[in-house]
């Protein structure tokens, strides 16, 4: 990291909103993420979350509001330097072997580092002589991230970058990212509908839903604010009056038994209910299932209808 603009966050979005012919894709996004993240970005199919990707590698401009990467305008010569972009369609040259697509990205970046790009493509076993148009979708991606990570960037945006990997190969690029953050301080945003890859990886969360953010923050804080309770449902259905001074975010009855997702107010000490911490997991699935759920904004970004937590 060497900006002294690093204070001003890897990323931070404000009234941030982008609209295509059929409508708004983006509304109202507010966000800060510090530099030397980990942020997975998950939330459902067309959320929004490679628009705005797509507008902080600079590819698309906002309608509304602006978004700041490290403290610059996406476009800006000096933020694109620092900021790689694996896309989902991983435009490379077909006609190319892997080892000119490597040569060109070294033309083409000044701060590029070869043996950074050789061992992601080491580590997926795609060889240096192959032409790109013979390799499979999953062999095309590793090119694509051993680009990204040759660059030398100090943001990698990456749009469900493991999507079309077999489970040992995304085991093994996820380790070779993780490592390369760790080394060098990069911060990452990743998209992915693999929530269970997240744990234990993952130190910043964004959750997207219907072109807002609905969660934000630090993944710990996010975590520990909430609370899986469980206990006898009413009869009748509803949620219990027990649960009434706490944010619910998600109930599910099985049986006579009600089990619900919650933001607690206080300690929960209900009489005869469980309570237990979720996992990371649990969390957004919750979300997932309960998509008007109240957001939670615990990055210290406020909006009027956004409560801050943890
Ligand atoms: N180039 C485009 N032209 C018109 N509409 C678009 C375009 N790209 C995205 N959209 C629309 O914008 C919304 C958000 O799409 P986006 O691709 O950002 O979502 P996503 O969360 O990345 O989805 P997925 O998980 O399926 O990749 C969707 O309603 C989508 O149809």
């Amino acid at each position: 990291m060497t900006d002294e603009n690093d204070a001003a966050g890897a990323l931070e979005a404000s009234g941030l909103g982008k609209t295509y012919r059929r409508g708004w894709a983006l509304r109202d996004v507010a966000f800060h993420l510090p530099a030397g993240r980990i942020c997975a970005l998950v939330g459902p199919n067309g959320s929004g979350k490679s628009t705005l990707l797509s507008l902080a590698a600079g590819l698309l401009t906002p309608t509304t509001g602006t978004l700041r990467v490290f403290g610059q305008e996406p476009s800006a010569p000096a933020a694109r330097e620092r900021v790689a972009f694996v896309a989902q369609d991983k435009p490379l040259y077909p006609r190319f072997s892997v080892a000119d697509t490597l040569r060109l990205g070294r033309e083409l970046n000044p701060r590029w580092d070869q043996k950074a790009a050789e061992r992601v493509v080491e580590e997926a076993e795609v060889p240096l002589s192959a032409r790109v148009g013979s390799l499979s979708g999953g062999q095309r991606t590793c090119v694509a991230l051993a680009l990204a990570l040759g660059k030398r960037a100090d943001l990698l945006l990456l749009d469900e970058p493991m999507s079309d990997q077999d489970p040992l190969r995304r085991h093994r690029m996820m380790g070779v990212l993780m490592a390369e953050a760790a080394e060098r301080g990069t911060g990452v945003v990743i998209s992915t509908h693999v929530l269970a890859e997240l744990d234990g990886v993952c130190d910043y969360l964004l959750l997207m839903g219907g072109g807002r953010i609905r969660l934000a923050g630090e993944a710990d804080d996010i975590q520990a604010a909430h609370r899986v309770i469980t206990g006898p449902s009413e009869t009748g259905g509803g949620t219990p009056a027990a649960l009434a001074r706490h944010t619910v975010v998600e109930t599910r009855t099985t049986g006579r038994q009600l089990t619900a997702l919650i933001r607690p107010e206080g300690t929960p000490s209900e009489d005869g209910w469980i309570v237990t911490e979720p996992s990371l997991e649990e969390v957004l699935l919750g979300y997932l299932r309960a998509p008007d759920a109240p957001p939670l904004l615990a990055d210290g970004t406020r909006t009027p209808d956004t409560e801050v937590g943890a």
